[in-house]
C-alpha cells in the first residue's frame, strides 16, 4: 500500500465515525451554512499575483513544518500580506489539521477558504460548507470520473468552487468536465513524494484555456512563480515555504512584494 491509499483507508473510517456524530441535518443547521460564498476562482482570473497560502503543520513527506504557530494569526497574516486565498488543511491523521482549524480561519479573515482534504464522500462536502470553507480540493488519484462528477455537481449545487487535483496527463483526461473551476496540477507525487516544476510546465498546454491554472506545492520562490507564469498559471499554492518560517504571513507578504 502507498502513502495515498493508507491516507483514503483511513478517511473511510474516520468518515464513517463522523457521520455517527454528527448527522447530515446537523451540518445542514449550522450558520455558516447559509453564507455567501467567495469565488477564489474569480480572484484568481483577476489576480496579478496569484498566492494561495496554506496552513500546514506537519505532512508525510516533512514531518514536522511548524507545530508553533497558530491559525488565526496565520489567517490574518495571509490576509494582510494579500494573498488571494487560503488553504487549510483539514485532516489530523497525517497533517495535523483539523475542521476547526477551518471554523479558526474563517472567524479570522475574509479570504476564500480552500478545505484542504481527501475528499471521497459526499458528507465531507456539507462540512466543507458547515465549517466555513469556499472551495473544495478533489484529488483525481483518488477518485473515478464518476465520483468527480458526482461530488464536483454536488459541491456547486452548495456553492463551493471546485479545485480539481491532477499529477499526470492520465489524470486529467479522465477529469475535464465543466462543473471544475479550476485545474490544480500538483508538482510532489502524493505516491513518492517527488517534486518537480516540470509537472506543471509538462501538463498546461493539454488543460483548456476554460479553467484556471494553478500549481501546487515545492513552490519556493518568486523565479519558480515567473518560471510557470508564461506557462498560463494564474494560480500558485504554497505551503512549506510560508510555514516554516516564525511569521507566515510576513513571509507571504515579502513574498508577494518580491512579486509585484
Ligand atoms: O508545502 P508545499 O510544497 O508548498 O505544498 C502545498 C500544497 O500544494 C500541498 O500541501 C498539497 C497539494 N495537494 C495536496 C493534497 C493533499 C495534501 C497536501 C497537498
Amino acid at each position: 500500500m502507498n502513502i495515498l491509499d493508507k491516507i483514503v483507508a483511513d478517511k473511510r473510517v474516520e468518515i464513517d465515525l463522523r457521520k455517527s456524530l454528527i448527522p447530515v441535518n446537523q451540518l445542514e443547521q449550522s450558520v455558516l451554512f447559509e453564507r455567501q460564498t467567495i469565488s477564489l476562482a474569480t480572484k484568481l482570473r483577476n489576480s496579478q499575483t496569484g498566492i494561495i497560502a496554506e496552513h500546514k503543520r506537519r505532512s508525510p513527506s516533512k514531518s514536522v513544518i511548524n507545530q508553533s504557530l497558530n491559525v488565526f494569526d496565520v489567517a490574518k497574516g495571509y490576509e494582510d500580506a494579500g494573498v488571494c486565498g487560503m488553504s487549510v488543511l483539514t485532516d489530523g491523521k497525517y497533517f495535523g489539521g483539523s475542521l476547526d482549524d477551518l471554523l479558526t480561519a474563517r472567524a479570522s479573515c475574509n479570504l476564500p477558504l480552500l478545505r484542504k482534504e481527501f475528499i471521497i464522500d459526499e458528507y465531507q462536502l456539507l462540512e466543507a460548507k458547515a465549517y466555513g470553507a469556499d472551495v473544495i480540493l478533489l484529488i483525481a488519484a483518488i477518485l473515478t470520473r464518476d465520483e468527480i462528477k458526482q461530488f464536483s455537481e454536488f459541491a456547486k449545487s452548495l456553492n463551493l468552487d471546485v479545485l480539481l487535483e491532477v499529477h499526470n496527463e492520465e489524470e486529467l483526461h479522465k477529469s475535464i468536465m465543466p462543473s471544475l473551476d479550476m485545474l490544480g496540477v500538483n508538482n510532489r507525487n502524493l505516491k513518492t513524494f517527488d517534486v518537480s516544476l516540470e509537472t506543471s510546465k509538462g501538463l498546461s498546454t493539454i488543460i483548456p484555456n476554460d479553467f484556471v491554472k494553478v500549481s501546487e506545492s515545492g513552490i519556493s520562490n518568486i523565479e519558480a512563480i515567473k518560471e510557470l507564469q508564461p506557462y498560463g498559471y494564474k494560480g500558485f499554492l504554497i505551503g512549506e515555504n510560508f510555514m516554516k518560517t516564525d511569521n507566515a504571513g510576513e513571509s507571504a507578504k515579502q513574498f508577494i512584494k518580491g512579486l509585484l
